[in-house]
């Protein structure tokens, strides 16, 4: 198989699609399309129809993307260098402080190189990811990426949206302190409000209560929202309408903080899959995007994993540096490359 897309619910159910896939500015009537874009959505053309659709399970994945008889690949992996993204942390913090910005998620890559194995292996850890994250994954010839976030952009059926907001992030254990932590709040709080505000337009919002969200060894504060819409939403024109949240972009979302967001992007060389929307339109109607974070991509046997964090007024560089690494470990815990 050259090209596939795979998508896992929290629910188990799991599709995977063959290519070649037919690329459509919309989402088609009848479902069963994958959206693929990168995080800048520069693709017009994100919904993806397969060749092939096939539900899947842990079982049946290996059976049909032909896995049997491939290892579990072996990375080496390089330290990541602080200078780069000190600056970037640092010209954010700036930025903050004297009101320019209000939040800024920047990215650091590590890189690695694959000596052994086939990174495809990794689709069965994606499939047995705990029960609150969505499995995702486009793998072409050379390359792809895959992981298993967290973060839901959005799911829509009828007249029905839900949202969530996930930020603000600790080690587990210390829960007592991260309740109360000011700094925390606050950039969750930036991402509640910020959503919010987008959906108004669309109807009611209602808001739940701000709980914590453990999952593969990290804690967020997550707060999910509804919308009761006043009218059928495409999920073509709610993608931009959303995307990025403050929760892996910017706010204010204006052009000039997007731009500089961007050129902060370029030179960390963040890979484009990673904070994009991914997703599924079910057959049925239902259409789940999410949020690319908690994941790796490859090309060749060079293999990269990204993480961010998000800098508000009371970041620190040694505390952000730190909750980085944690991300980086909760993903190669998930996709059983680190005990
Ligand atoms: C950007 C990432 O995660 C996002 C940023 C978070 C934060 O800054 O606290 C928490 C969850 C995600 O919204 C990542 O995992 O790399």
């Amino acid at each position: 198989m050259m090209e596939f897309a795979l998508f896992r619910l929290p629910d188990g159910r799991a599709w995977l699609g063959e290519g070649p896939f037919t690329a459509l500015a919309a989402v088609p009537a009848a479902g069963g399309a994958f959206y693929i874009n990168d995080f800048d959505l520069k693709d017009p053309a994100p919904w993806k129809v397969p060749a092939r659709l096939h539900e899947i399970s842990p079982a049946s994945l290996a059976e049909v993307v032909h896995l049997n008889g491939s290892q579990q690949p072996q990375i080496h992996w390089e330290k990541p260098a602080t200078e780069w993204f000190k600056m970037a942390f640092r010209r954010i913090r700036r930025e903050v402080l004297s009101k320019r910005l209000e939040k800024m998620v920047p990215v650091l890559t590590e890189s690695g190189t694959l000596t052994a194995g086939d990174p495809r292996r990794l689709l069965q850890a994606v499939m047995q990811a705990p029960a609150n994250m969505w499995g995702y994954a486009h793998v072409q010839e050379s390359g792809g990426f895959l992981g298993a976030t967290p973060e839901l952009l959005f799911t829509v059926k009828d007249r029905t949206l839900e949202t969530m907001a996930l930020a603000g992030t600790a080690k587990p254990g210390n829960q007592e302190a991260f309740l109360t932590d000011v700094k925390e709040i606050e950039e969750h709080e930036i991402v509640v409000r910020y959503l919010t505000q987008q959906l108004q337009a669309l109807g009611a919002v209602s808001r739940a209560e701000r709980t914590l969200c453990e999952t593969a060894g990290l804690v967020h504060f997550q707060s999910k929202l509804s919308v009761q819409l006043a009218a059928a939403a495409d999920p073509a024109q709610l993608v931009p309408l959303l995307h990025p949240t403050p929760a892996v972009g910017c706010l204010p979302r204006d052009k000039e903080s997007l731009e500089k967001l961007r050129e902060y992007r370029q030179q960390l060389q963040v890979p484009g899959f990673f904070g994009a929307p991914f997703g599924f339109a079910e057959a049925g109607g239902t259409t789940h995007i999410v949020v690319s974070i908690r994941g790796l991509c490859w090309k060749g046997d060079e293999v990269r994993l990204p993480s961010g964090c998000g800098i508000v007024g009371g970041s620190a560089f040694d505390h952000e540096w730190r909750e980085l690494r944690l991300k980086r470990e909760a993903v190669l815990r998930l996709l059983a490359l680190q005990s």
